[in-house]
């Protein structure tokens, strides 16, 4: 059976650049993480409850004051532009007219304030969130973190997976290192340190230390999610460190490909935080029953990547909406299938490893 989020994949594969497509699609080293990602979900198993009269049925959260009608929100991935013309005007205008959370990318095509604009044109409290990595020149995440504010972001994910950019098998062979003339990394424009009217190359730094954070802390009033956390020690430093939200994630098995897959990441990271901050998990999701997986074993809300980029490449704007749709539509039957009424239902117990009962 061909579901319709692999008929976008499909689709998009068809129409990308081969080298463009291999950037989107790839992961670091063998794929391992990437595999991974799906292959642990395809392990777990929801166990149903019956007769639980539930009717109706609410599938909307609540993240940092921001509402999301389901609790699949975008993930941050960059350059939109490389999938389809209209970029991330079109990933914003179908995650505003769906209802949930977009995370723009620091790495995006288009500037953030832009960005910001085009999800409220479809609707006025659509939530946007901005995505950094800590600039090795605080000056240069100071005017980043300006800049999505003054476009409205109301919170800041901060990616810090990435202290080396990874190995990218796929990218190598392909020899593809930069954007097309006439793409850019727009938020990276006339920033210190840049050319005059040239952009910065982003940075990723193996030199931060949590020191790092509390300067971006003192930098904003903006909420901190923490993008890229797997180790409950580091989750257990976070949340004493005052951060707001952590995400589980292997940066989509892009980064360490030895890392392990987020749905079996996620249940010692939801211990170590005893439900003092939201936790959300993003990592091969890609059915809304993925969703009710991570939601039962604790996170507050997924993250998808690929699918959005699948979706946004197949079939622009309508493609975006409709990859929303339809994992949005699934969660609520996963919701409805398992004796639940609202994300909260969704409890430990709901989840065995398949092939134990
Ligand atoms: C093409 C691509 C670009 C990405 N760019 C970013 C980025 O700019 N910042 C970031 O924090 N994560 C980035 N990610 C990681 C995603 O935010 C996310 O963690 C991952 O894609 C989730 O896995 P999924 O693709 O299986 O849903 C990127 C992922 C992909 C596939
Ligand atoms: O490809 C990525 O995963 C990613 O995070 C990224 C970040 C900056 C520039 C290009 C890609």
């Amino acid at each position: 059976m061909t579901s319709a989020l692999s008929a976008l994949h499909a689709r998009a594969r068809e129409l990308l650049d081969p080298v463009h497509y291999d950037f989107f699609a790839g992961g670091a080293g063998d794929e391992m993480a990437l595999g991974e990602n799906r292959g642990a979900f395809r392990r777990l198993a929801l166990l149903p409850r019956v007769l639980r009269g539930n009717e109706p049925r609410d599938t909307a959260v609540t993240l940092l004051g921001d509402r999301a009608a389901t609790p699949v929100i975008v993930s941050p991935t960059a350059f939109h532009r490389l999938a389809h013309p209209d970029g991330e005007l079109a990933t914003a205008r179908a995650t505003a007219a769906a209802g949930t959370i977009l995370i723009a990318s620091m790495a995006s095509t288009t500037a953030v304030g832009e960005i910001t604009a085009a999800a409220r044109e479809i609707h006025p409290d659509a939530a946007v969130w901005f995505q950094l990595y800590l600039q090795p020149d605080h000056a240069v995440t100071t005017e980043l973190v300006r800049r999505a504010e003054k476009a409205g972001c109301t919170a800041l994910v901060v990616t810090v997976d990435s202290p080396v950019f990874g190995r990218r098998e796929r990218d190598e062979r392909n020899d593809f290192h930069d954007l097309p003339p006439g793409l850019a990394a727009e938020n990276m424009r006339d920033l210190p340190g840049a050319p005059p009217g040239g952009t910065l190359d982003i940075a990723m730094s193996p030199a931060l230390t949590w020191p790092d954070l509390w300067r971006l802390r003192d930098a904003t009033a903006l909420p901190i999610i923490l993008k890229g956390v797997l180790h409950p020690e580091d989750a257990r430093i976070a949340v004493a460190e005052g951060v707001d939200a952590l995400m589980v994630s292997n940066h989509g098995g892009r980064q360490l490909d030895a890392a392990p897959a987020t749905i079996e990441a996620l249940p010692r990271i939801a211990e170590a935080v005893a439900g003092r901050v939201p936790v959300l998990l993003d990592g091969g999701v890609r059915r809304g029953s993925d969703a009710a997986i991570a939601l039962a074993l604790g996170a507050t809300a997924v993250g998808v990547g690929r699918p959005v980029l699948w979706g946004l490449a197949a079939d622009g704007e309508a493609g975006v909406r409709q990859v929303l749709q339809v994992l949005g539509a699934e969660f609520d039957h996963a919701l409805a299938l398992c004796g639940a009424r609202r994300p909260a239902d969704l409890t430990q117990d709901l989840v065995t490893p398949r092939g134990a009962v």
